[in-house]
Parts: structure tokens; C-alpha cells; sequence
């Protein structure tokens, strides 16, 4: 992915885009392009989210992993949780908020009209965080 945003020379759209006001949503190697820092290893990133993320955290392939956990913001039931070769988000800036944690560490985080999880709620029948980023980029929430 990061190949292809150079190779396309995408960097400055998203971040105009980002600055005009647009919201973005970063599913796992999606948060990592987002994050102000990566490591495991150390790679250029867009930075419009401060937080700071370990690639695979977890560990390989077979640490990828289902869960569960809760999320105030979104309500009952907790959230699906499908954790495919996962980031770990380490730090999170004064301005980011956390919405929901798993094993102790930010999963799925919000900073202005940034969202960003370390799961893909994609690959599940759950649609509330997609709907809570069409109200974001609406700015009804
Ligand atoms: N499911 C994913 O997006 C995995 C991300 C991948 N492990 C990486 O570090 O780039």
C-alpha cells in the first residue's frame, strides 16, 4: 500500500484532503499509513493520526486471531473483533480518543474526522462502525 501511494504520488491528496476537512478510516495496514509513527519496521506514513503503531504486533500469520470487546461509543453488542497479522497501536496522543481497546491496547481510535481500528470490521456482518464514519464525514458526530 505504501508502495502504490508513492508510486501514485498519493501522499498530497490525502493529506489536502484531510486538511480541507475530509474524513478518513484506516482499517489495519490502513491505520498504519495514517499513523505519525510506525515501527517493526520504521516507514514513511501519511501522519495524520498521532498515535504510534508496531506492524504485527501480535506476531505472524498464526497469532492472527478473533475477539470480542465493548464499545461504549457504539453500544451493545461488543464489537467483533478480526485481528489478521495486527498492528499494536503503542502511543496515542493528548487529541486521540480511544473507542474501544483490546488486550489492554487501542483498537479502534478517533482523532477529529480520523478513525482508525487494528481489526477489520470489514470481514464481519457488523455495520456500526461504518455507519459511525458515514456521521462522522457528515459531521453529525
Ligand atoms: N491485515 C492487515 O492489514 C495486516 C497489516 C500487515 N501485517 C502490515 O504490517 O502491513
Amino acid at each position: 500500500m505504501l508502495k502504490f501511494l508513492l508510486e501514485e504520488d498519493l501522499f498530497e491528496p490525502l493529506r489536502t484532503f484531510h486538511q480541507r476537512g475530509g474524513a478518513l478510516y484506516g482499517t489495519c495496514a490502513g491505520t498504519i499509513l495514517l499513523a505519525r509513527a510506525v515501527q517493526n519496521p520504521a516507514q514513511q506514513s501519511l501522519a495524520l493520526l498521532d498515535i504510534e503503531i508496531q506492524r504485527n504486533g501480535y506476531g505472524r500469520q498464526l497469532e492472527s486471531h478473533l475477539g470480542a470487546t465493548p464499545c461504549p461509543e457504539l453500544g451493545e453488542p461488543d464489537l467483533p473483533l478480526v485481528m489478521i497479522r495486527a498492528p499494536i497501536i503503542s502511543a496515542t496522543g493528548a487529541d486521540v480518543h480511544v473507542l474501544a481497546k483490546w488486550r489492554g491496547q487501542p483498537a479502534f481510535v478517533r482523532e477529529g474526522r480520523v478513525l482508525a481500528t487494528t481489526f477489520h470490521p470489514e470481514l464481519t456482518t457488523d455495520t456500526r462502525i461504518h455507519a459511525y464514519f458515514l456521521e462522522v464525514a457528515a459531521c453529525i458526530r
